[in-house]
């Protein structure tokens, strides 16, 4: 039934007792009224029909149906029945007595016994909200432990980002350096192999001929081939093919008057080649001295390092720089991980909308990922002092090297933020993450270091600044180049304090040895240091303008540029589609109550003005067609509507995340367009595709948005333990959501949506996926806010839900509203047919039966007949519902009818219709007069 403002429902229950006594109420919200009339008194439906109607005026009913009992309804009665059988004692011993009773109600239909209790859900008068300081303390305090769970739970991943880094920065300085047990090498030829030894004889002498013949045997011994060469030994060295790769020496021996001239010649490109020479040359100037059996070995073994410094490792600052680029760039991009899932699974847009601020939000992310940061960076000092890079850790250099860091972190973690909102996947947006770090280190290392010398280069000054300035915008270039200039200065400060005459390598000033290495002048650390604390600023300005003016840019763009530029070109379909009338009487007046009326008149908690989107895409998609709705406190309005029909448009417009085309929607008073921040906090909001941190638990991620709506911390675990109850999920508090079931994840959803202190709650499709029976504590969530004061707006494509739940609805179609009003109002409206189904003892009498229809109802349709049940569409029009009643009583035992039920339109009946208006009326001009 729908009420009239004078509707006595004492005495509407009094003449429907007194026609059938065990009637009950079923629902009496808003204007809707609605009883459970059982089937064994069918023989009294006439009589109290043509009561109802005789008296509908006295009464205030301003009209009433009738439907049967739904599958479901059945669903609930027989798994009760059955439940009640074998484990009623189970569920009396509950502990939890107010959950039981929930779940009677729910499975006995009775809604009116819940529906009675004073509303606890919201704003229980014991629970207490914090505001202004202890509010951003408490929000805070959400965000970081958020954070901390993050890593806590995806532990692996963190201990595989730091011994990363740990791991690539050991193994690249370890690999640099040489053994320390340097290996002895024997100064022969044999070490290149087998080779040529051209040799030249010149002059006739005992000596020389001696000579030349210990140089053939000794060479034979050793596997070596000598060539003797007549004529002129450098001429064959440079001209024989052979030699270039094969002959390392070669020699002369020259008779002169009184003197023999042994020469050795070397190859220059083989590295001991010319100790090789004079090696040979020894061994048979030693052989012709002491016979053919003397001989000298020649060792190359290191000088030993000078007294107490033999385990002192060179100092090589490039190698540490560029060691350091891999595993700070695999830690530091990680950090995108978190950031970038929240906003693509608009987790973070839910946490913007309950009311977190934008400072909080990112600050909290920032503190605990700098300490993550900051932990690593003392764990890759051990690694430098084993290693013995003592520049780095001696004295008070532990202190530079960690500033150096700690600025690197500073304005890296920021970048990484900022540049995450490029990417759309998480993974990706690592791997990219990382690249974009490691080589803007690397290679920005190895660039700047180019620029820096100008023979290098043929570019003008100007050029070699502007790209030697924008690779400061990178940390990792800064961090290199700090690590690589901190090394060269202190190694420049150690070779000027030990060797003093290197003034030809060297610049040992004063003024240089002394200069400060923070000076901003060219290869000192001042000016890194200088932009990395900057850019870290700036960076986290970029982000808080980002998410505090985006929304508006995006609405000046669209409402003044696109929308404008649209206009001008497609001033028809501007015209025709977008001009806001509408056919429909309902949808035209609620339009002209807006548009005439002040807002403060209105007094709405929701109000929609002329709202409009077009997704300026090729082509331009009309999302939302001039669309005008208010909804005031306590109501619940449907929004119905085929797939898109522009439903879900609509609510992300109402919820902030997308940008009207045109129009303005108020919360509270506060608009859309203007005061973004304002109408977050006062919105709840359960998103179509779930936006849950699935690493959290279900009691972990409630309590943080109980933190971030200010619920005072002693009072946290009574709240949330309430929220829980209302949508049965104490039993999986505990897990983790990502091991949730889709129904039981659109659970979660829905409680956070309607837990907090907001003024409205759009619900988007909330019940998909859930089972009969937590829809029903889902209903029972809703009804219960919504009579705590709060508007609900829900999505639904369960017209069975929207039936029970709303107040009033509109049917979208193609982003416009084809109906406006509550439910019975609809059915009352459109639906000017019963519903008759009739089943046969026999089908002895069933054409009889046929015929007996269509002359008693003209104009019915026979829908469907199958096995004995006939289906049947009658006009309501001449047929009240006393008559229909009275006529299919008789005919029960006329026509031997086993069964019978007579029932209004459905609403899905009536979305049909409009939902789809090309087969809605051929249907009804085929079927239905
Ligand atoms: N980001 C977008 N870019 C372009 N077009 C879009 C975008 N989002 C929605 N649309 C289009 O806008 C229209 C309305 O879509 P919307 O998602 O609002 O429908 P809906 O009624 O919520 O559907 P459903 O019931 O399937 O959720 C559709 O034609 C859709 O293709």
């Amino acid at each position: 039934m729908v009420k009239t403002p004078d509707c006595n429902v004492t005495e509407i229950s009094k003449l429907i007792h007194h026609y059938i006594p065990t009637a009950t109420l079923e629902n009496n919200v808003g204007t809707e009224l609605s009883f459970i009339l059982p089937k064994n008194y069918a023989h009294s439906f006439e009589a109290l029909f043509t009561a109802l109607e005789q008296e509908q005026e006295n009464l205030g009913i301003a009209s009433f149906g009738a439907s049967v009992t739904t599958m479901e309804e059945v669903f609930f009665k027989v798994s009760y029945m059955e439940e009640s059988q074998t484990d009623i004692k189970a569920m009396q011993s509950s502990s939890q007595v107010g959950q039981s009773s929930n779940r009677n109600w729910n499975k006995n239909m009775s809604r009116n016994v819940e529906r009675a209790d004073p509303p606890t859900l919201n704003e229980s008068p014991t629970i207490h909200f914090n505001t202004g300081c202890s509010l951003y303390s408490q929000q805070f305090h959400a965000m970081f432990v958020k954070r901390v769970l993050f890593n806590w739970r995806n532990w692996k991943l963190l201990l595989l980002q730091i011994l990363g880094l740990i791991g690539s920065v050991a193994f690249l300085l370890s690999s640099g350096h040489t053994s320390e047990d340097e290996i002895i090498r024997q100064m022969d030829l044999g070490q290149y192999g087998q080779t040529i030894v051209p040799f030249s004889l010149s002059g006739n002498s005992d000596l020389a001929a001696n000579l030349s013949k210990h140089l053939k045997g000794m060479l034979k011994s050793e596997n070596q081939i000598p060539q003797e060469v007549q004529g002129d030994l450098l001429r064959y060295l440079r001209e024989t093919k052979d030699c270039i790769r094969l002959c390392i020496v070669a020699l002369s021996i020259e008779s002169k008057p009184n003197i023999v001239v042994l020469t050795a010649l070397f190859n220059n490109e083989a590295y001991h080649s010319p100790s090789a020479a004079l090696a040979v040359l020894d061994n048979i100037l030693f052989k012709s001295l002491s016979g053919a059996d003397a001989s000298l070995t020649v060792s190359n073994k290191p000088q030993p390092p000078p007294d107490g410094k033999d385990n002192e490792k060179p100092i090589n600052g490039q190698q540490l720089a560029l060691a350091l680029q891999f595993g700070m760039a695999l830690l530091i991009s990680g950090y995108c991980l978190l950031t970038v899932t929240e906003r693509t699974t608009k987790t973070k847009h839910i946490q913007f909308v309950s009311g977190v601020s934008v400072i909080v939000y990112w600050l909290s992310a920032l503190l605990w990922d700098f300490i993550i940061f900051f932990a690593s960076c003392f764990l890759i000092m051990g690694v430098i002092k084993y290693h013995k890079f003592d520049i780095y850790v001696m004295d008070y250099h532990i202190l530079e090297t960690m500033l150096i860091f700690t600025l690197y972190g500073w304005s890296a973690i920021p970048f990484v933020y900022l540049i995450s909102f490029v990417f759309s996947g998480s993974t990706s947006a690592y791997i990219k993450l990382l690249l974009l770090n490691y080589f803007s280190g690397t290679l920005g290392f190895l660039i700047g270091n180019i620029l820096e010398n100008k023979q290098l280069t043929s570019m003008s000054n100007t050029t070699r600044t502007i790209l030697g300035n924008s690779l400061l915008f990178f940390p990792n270039y800064n961090l290199a180049k700090c690590i690589g200039e901190y090394t060269s200065i202190y190694e420049m400060k150690i070779l000027c304090t030990i060797y003093k005459n290197l003034s030809v390598y060297l610049n040992c000033s004063k003024e240089n040895t002394e200069k400060s290495i923070y000076s901003l002048d060219e290869f000192m650390i001042g000016k890194y240091l200088i932009v990395m604390s900057t850019t870290g600023f700036i960076f986290l300005l970029l982000i808080f303008l980002w998410e505090t003016t985006s929304w508006r840019l995006r609405t000046f763009l669209n409402q003044h540029i696109f929308f404008r530029i649209y206009k001008r070109y497609r001033k028809d379909i501007v015209a025709k589609e977008l001009s806001g009338q509408s056919e429909d009487e309902d949808v035209q007046n609620e339009r002209k109550r807006i548009l005439e009326q002040p807002q403060e008149l209105l007094n709405s908690t929701v109000l929609i003005k002329e709202l409009i989107k077009i997704y300026f895409k090729s082509p331009a998609i009309l999302a939302v067609k001039n669309v005008s709705l208010a909804i005031q406190k306590g109501e619940c309005f449907g929004l119905l509507g085929y797939n898109g029909a522009g439903k879900t448009t609509t609510f992300q417009i109402l919820t902030g995340e997308e940008s009207p085309t045109s129009g303005d929607v108020f919360i509270d008073g506060f608009s859309i367009t203007k005061d973004i921040l304002q109408v977050r906090s006062r919105i709840g909001y359960c998103p179509q595709f779930d936006a849950l941190l699935e690493y959290m638990t279900a009691q972990e991620i409630m309590v943080m948005y109980a933190r971030i709506w200010g619920v005072s911390e002693p009072q946290i675990g009574l709240y949330v333990n309430k929220w829980l109850n209302s949508l049965d999920l104490e039993s999986h508090a505990d897990k983790l959501i990502r091991t949730y079931s889709g129904g039981n994840k659109r659970r979660l959803s829905t409680a956070i949506a309607l837990m907090g202190r907001s003024s409205v709650i759009f619900l988007d499709e909330p019940s998909t996926g859930m089972d009969p029976v937590a829809r029903r504590l889902l209903w029972d969530a809703v009804t219960k806010t919504c009579e705590s004061g709060k508007a609900i707006v829900i999505t639904s494509h369960s017209m069975e839900e929207c039936d029970a739940l709303c107040t009033s609805l509109a049917i979208m179609v193609q982003g416009k509203f084809m109906c406006l009003g509550s439910p019975q109002h609809l059915k009352n409206k459109f639906g000017n047919i019963y519903i008759l189904k009739v089943k046969f003892k026999t089908e002895a009498k069933l054409e009889d039966f046929k015929c007996y229809v269509t002359t008693t109802f003209p104009g019915s349709v026979l829908k469907h007949e199958n096995q004995g049940i006939l289906n049947y569409y009658i006009p309501s029009k001449d047929n009240r519902w006393g008559k229909v009643f009275g006529i299919l009583e008789q005919a029960k035992e006329q026509f031997d009818l086993e069964d019978y039920s007579i029932s209004q339109i459905t609403l899905e009946q009536v979305f049909l219709t409009f939902a789809n208006p090309e087969k809605a009326s051929s249907d009804e001009e085929n079927e239905v007069p």
